[in-house]
């Protein structure tokens, strides 16, 4: 790989604008059967996204991606969604009981309408078999599988049958991959992204690093069809994380999946905790990503998110805050 770079290190060149107003920009993304009002979701992590969190993101028509870390309330979780008309999208591993988990789900015919196949390393055997299940027993459920941060990996998961890619090995704001592996695409995220968008032939997600409503517009370009934020989305008053006080300002927990605070234990561990500082209400920063996004868009010359995907760039290199 040549010539890598990160978010910060690009800026999209405008282009003769054709619109009247932003309001004109249509920020939409078809994403499987359904569309969603903006190309963002975010992270499927239990300090970022709750059932309350999830219901009213799918009422208004944001994608969402429930996480799998207590497992026992899924099945609950789907039926909750499917009786309120809503998209039941949810998380999954690849242990053994996972297997079992789908099978229970088919035998009662409990479709979730997006399932995504969630471990650090997802170019694995294990999780090519998981997306075989998958696909056997549900063949109607949208498999997202990941994550992954090679072209090699996007195919071969495309291969077993995923219907989308999750990209992104370590650039996350909790994730410390890159300082205990040596691996990842931390650092360089942007640029992996476009290495893996190149072979890929279905939908990218790109998962981490997403530090300013202008690298969303940034993912686009350089193939994403969805972006996965955490830390953005940490810290809002509906976020499941504990609110601590310091000093007269309120701030919120963030913990990485790997965690010990996750996983309860000191074992592998590749995540840590952070505290952001309170942002207010949710909608407020959904509603500022789509004006954003709007602007991007007729900065890029644009009407839709299809404006973006062809922008011309420059790579500035002036990194600050490369890889956390
Ligand atoms: N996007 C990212 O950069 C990263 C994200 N995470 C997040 O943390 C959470 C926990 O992830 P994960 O530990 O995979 O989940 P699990 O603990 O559920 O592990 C899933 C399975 O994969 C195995 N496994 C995990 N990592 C590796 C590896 N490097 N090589 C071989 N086998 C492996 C585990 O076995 P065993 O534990 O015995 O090895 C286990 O059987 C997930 O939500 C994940 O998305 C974690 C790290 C990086
Ligand atoms: N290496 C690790 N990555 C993790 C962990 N928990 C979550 N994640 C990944 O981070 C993104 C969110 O990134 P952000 O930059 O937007 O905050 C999330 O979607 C996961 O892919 C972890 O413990 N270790």
């Amino acid at each position: 790989m040549e010539n890598v770079f990160d978010y910060e290190d690009i800026q999209l060149i405008p282009a003769k604008c054709i619109v009247n107003s932003r309001n004109e920009c249509d920020t939409s993304i078809q994403f499987g059967k359904h569309t969603f009002r903006i190309p963002v979701v975010p992270a499927n992590m239990q300090t970022i996204i709750d059932e309350k969190i999830a219901t009213f993101l799918a009422e208004r028509h944001y994608f969402y991606v429930m996480h799998r870390f207590e497992p026992e309330t899924r099945k609950d979780f789907i039926i909750s969604m499917k009786e309120k008309k809503l998209i039941a999208s949810i998380s999954v591993g690849v242990k053994d009981e996972e297997y079992s988990f789908i099978e229970e789900l088919a035998n009662q015919a409990l479709v979730p309408d997006y399932i995504t196949i969630d471990i650090a390393h997802g170019h694995s055997n294990a999780v090519i078999e998981m997306i075989e299940h998958i696909k056997k027993h549900l063949p109607d459920s949208f498999v997202i599988a990941g994550n992954v941060g090679t072209p090699e990996a996007v195919r071969e998961l495309e291969n077993a049958g995923a219907d989308a890619t999750k990209v992104g090995i370590g650039p996350g704001k909790v994730c410390i991959t890159k300082v205990k592996t040596g691996f990842g695409t931390g650092g360089w995220q942007l640029a992996a992204l476009r290495w893996c968008a190149k072979a890929a032939t279905k939908p990218i997600i790109a998962d981490g690093g997403i530090r300013t409503h202008g690298d969303i517009a940034k993912s686009i370009r350089f193939g994403a069809s969805m972006v996965m934020i955490g830390s953005l989305f940490a810290g809002h008053e509906e976020s499941p994380g504990t609110t601590v006080e310091e000093d007269g300002k309120l701030y919120k927990e963030y913990f990485g999946s790997a965690s010990e605070y996750q996983k309860g234990e000191k074992k592998n561990v590749e995540g840590k905790k952070m505290y952001v500082e309170y942002k207010g209400e949710l909608q407020d920063t959904l509603t500022e990503m789509e004006q954003d996004l709007q602007s991007s868009i007729s900065y890029a010359g644009g009407k839709t998110l299809n404006g973006i995907r062809t922008v011309d760039y420059v790579v500035v290199k002036n990194s600050i805050f490369n890889g956390d």
